[in-house]
């Protein structure tokens, strides 16, 4: 049988030729110091002034980082230590939570849709957290015992901060505050990934995870608080986002991008592995009802900015068999022609 990417990195294995990247380097030149991640504090999105940054943000660079979000330094240190209790759980343990063949809900690597793959240097433990009724919770660990409350308690938080920004992000373009939000639904998504990254030996030639947009309406990741990994694509510019134990990373999403009508941009974004020290992160995915139509709001659309994607219904579907088939999802739901 093939070693586990676990056994791999503790063994300091040369990655077999699945998980090289080809055609890459990703010893790049950093440019965060040339270019700054947005820091936007939420506390003060009543003002116009932060209003009018978090609007610079999305539009440029469709990242963030939020601070002034209410939950103390002490709080998300104790959730990142849930995360790493689980995955420090022996093999056998954590196999109790797999993930299915067939499915992505559950603990396990990269699900393999064709040979051609590249496979990420990563573990996983994805889990439905809303609408309640779709939570499968055979696979939500018993260990740490406190594992399944505290994970509910932080959702919901995380939700509410969610939905506050998406009311701030439709004040910041002049619109009506639930003109995002009212399309997400009563039955909105939300989706826990917890993501971990063994230690790798080579760098220079795998990824943690690659390149890629969510397909979120938005999505709220709490980074590693001391190891950096994720780097967001800027100008054409791979830019690491530091890390900031207190601040959560906002990224927007390609349903954000359709229901913005493209003013906001879905962040292409990717993890690199490193020798020295494993990584970890937990992200929250916040998604429209699937059966509801979303679309560009309308006050968003005129003669100078026509209409640039057609109503979307069911996008994380799309977005699979795009991946499946190697095309990029928000393409295929753009409208081609606005002559008529
Ligand atoms: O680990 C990270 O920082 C980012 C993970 C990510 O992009 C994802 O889970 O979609
Ligand atoms: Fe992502």
């Amino acid at each position: 049988m093939a070693k586990s990417v676990q056994q791999m990195s503790m063994g300091g294995d040369e990655p077999p030729s699945q998980y090289i990247v080809k055609g890459n380097s990703f010893v790049s030149k950093d440019s965060s110091a040339l270019i700054p991640i947005p820091i936007i504090d939420l506390s003060l999105l009543s003002s116009e002034g932060e209003l009018q940054k978090l609007r610079s943000a999305l539009t440029s660079a469709g990242c963030f980082q939020a601070i002034g979000h209410g939950m103390s330094s002490s709080y998300l240190d104790k959730i990142r230590e849930l995360a790493k209790q689980f995955f420090a759980l022996p093999e056998e343990e954590k196999q109790k939570y797999a993930r299915a063949v067939n499915e992505s809900e559950g603990y396990g690597n990269d699900r393999v849709v064709s040979d051609k793959q590249v496979l990420d240097w990563s573990y996983r433990l994805s889990l439905r957290i809303f609408p309640e009724k779709n939570r499968r919770l055979s696979l939500w660990p018993k260990i740490p015992s406190d594992f399944s409350e505290k994970l509910e308690e932080f959702s919901a938080k995380v939700k509410s901060m969610m939905d506050y920004l998406l009311r701030s992000m439709a004040r910041s373009l002049n619109l009506e505050e639930g003109s995002f939000l009212d399309q997400f639904g009563e039955e909105s998504l939300m989706l826990a990934r917890f993501n971990f990254y063994p230690r790798c030996s080579r760098p220079d030639l795998v990824l943690g995870v690659k390149p890629h947009t969510d397909r979120s309406g938005i999505t709220v990741l709490l980074q590693d608080k001391e190891v950096e990994g994720l780097q967001v694509l800027i100008d054409d510019n791979w830019v690491s986002v530091p890390t900031m134990p207190d601040a959560f990373v906002v990224n927007l999403g390609d349903q954000m991008q359709i229901m913005s009508n493209g003013i906001f941009k879905s962040i292409m974004h990717r993890v690199v592995t490193n020798t020295e020290n494993m990584r970890m992160s937990l992200a929250m995915f916040n998604e429209p009802d699937p059966e509801k139509e979303i679309r560009p709001v309308e006050g968003l659309i005129d003669e100078s900015r026509p209409r640039l994607y057609r109503n979307v219904k069911c996008y994380g579907d799309i977005n699979y068999q795009c991946y499946q088939e190697g095309k990029i999802a928000l393409e295929t739901v753009k409208i081609e022609d606005n002559s008529d």
